[in-house]
């Protein structure tokens, strides 16, 4: 005997929902794999931006796992894992939604009348400036904790490091430097990630575009590739203003007063010179490639499973 129809209909929504929460489950494992990967690349480039001791990424490299060992790249990822899932769905979400109120086009039906690059462009630019807001006390923490260069083993009678943990991070920033404190940098984040996410969609749809027939899908080398291509594109731009927007959450801490953005532009690149701006910009490539080519590969398949 058939089972009624709205047994089925439950049945099927049940099941849909459990395929949902593993897809959802999925993003985010796959979102902190490609985080875990690139932590160590990460916390090398933020010591160069916000630090003068060190004289390039090998210098930097050594110094760290002589002084603090390997956990020393591994400082301050919890918080980024936990919330790269809520991120990348705010980015993407957002990303997409602008996309579909500019086009009229769902995700599928956009294969066969791709959106023009200014569509892609502002739709990227308009989720970067959105998820702005929910990664900066996230990345905040992160910097601050990268920044603690005391090793795990304290020699008796050091002096403890400033941070216990994320947790104790954020409180002490709250306490310390008020609410608003938490969104220290925020701005230089707004300034770096709202052109850069425009270009960073850009790049990945031409890259797909030039290797796929018409009204198909991307196979997934041409994802991977094009993903990792968008990291290292949008992460090239970036650079300059990443390294404003570390330098402007580190100054909280040191009490250091920089008027704003254009203040601790000046003042870097009179005491440093204009090279200042490209610190960090050789291992942000190396570590955007398998990021993103991971993030891309996990948002092609979570939609297309979606339909
Ligand atoms: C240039 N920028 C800011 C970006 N492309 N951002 C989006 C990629 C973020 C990814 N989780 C990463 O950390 O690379």
């Amino acid at each position: 005997m058939s089972p009624r129809p709205h047994a089925c209909l439950t049945q099927y929504l049940v099941w849909r929902r459990l395929q949902r929460g593993q897809l959802e489950f999925l993003w985010s494992l796959a979102g902190a794999l490609g985080l875990v990967l690139g932590h160590p690349f990460d916390t090398v480039k933020v010591r160069l931006q916000t630090q003068t001791t060190y004289r390039g990424i090998i210098d930097c490299m050594v110094k760290t796992y002589r002084h603090e060992s390997l956990l020393g790249f591994f400082k301050g990822m919890s918080f980024p894992i936990a919330s790269i899932a809520m991120v990348n769905s705010v980015l993407f979400g957002v990303y997409s939604n602008t996309l579909l109120a500019l086009t009229a086009t769902s995700h599928q039906e956009r294969r066969a009348q791709p959106p023009s690059y200014i569509h892609v462009f502002t739709a990227g630019c308009t989720g970067g400036f959105v998820q702005v807001y929910c990664l900066a006390p996230f990345d905040l923490i992160k910097v601050r904790l990268q920044n603690q260069t005391e090793p795990r083993a304290r020699p008796p009678g050091s002096p403890p490091p400033r941070y216990r943990g994320p947790v104790h991070c954020a409180v002490s920033i709250f306490q310390e430097e008020g609410p608003r404190g938490l969104f220290r940098g925020a701005w230089a984040l707004t300034l770096r990630d709202t052109p850069t996410l425009g270009i960073y969609f850009v790049t990945y749809e031409w890259l797909c575009r030039q290797s796929t027939r018409d009204g198909q899908d991307p196979s997934p080398a041409t994802v991977l590739v094009a993903g990792g291509f968008a990291g290292i594109a949008s992460w090239a731009v970036a650079t300059p203003l990443d390294v404003i927007k570390s330098r402007l959450q580190m100054a909280g801490l040191k009490r250091r007063a920089y008027r704003g953005v254009l203040d601790c532009m000046v003042s870097s690149a009179r005491q440093e010179g204009l090279g200042v701006f490209f610190r960090g910009l050789t291992i942000n490539s190396a570590r955007a490639f398998p990021v993103n080519a991971v993030t891309f590969l996990s948002y092609e398949y979570l939609l297309r499973s979606w339909g």
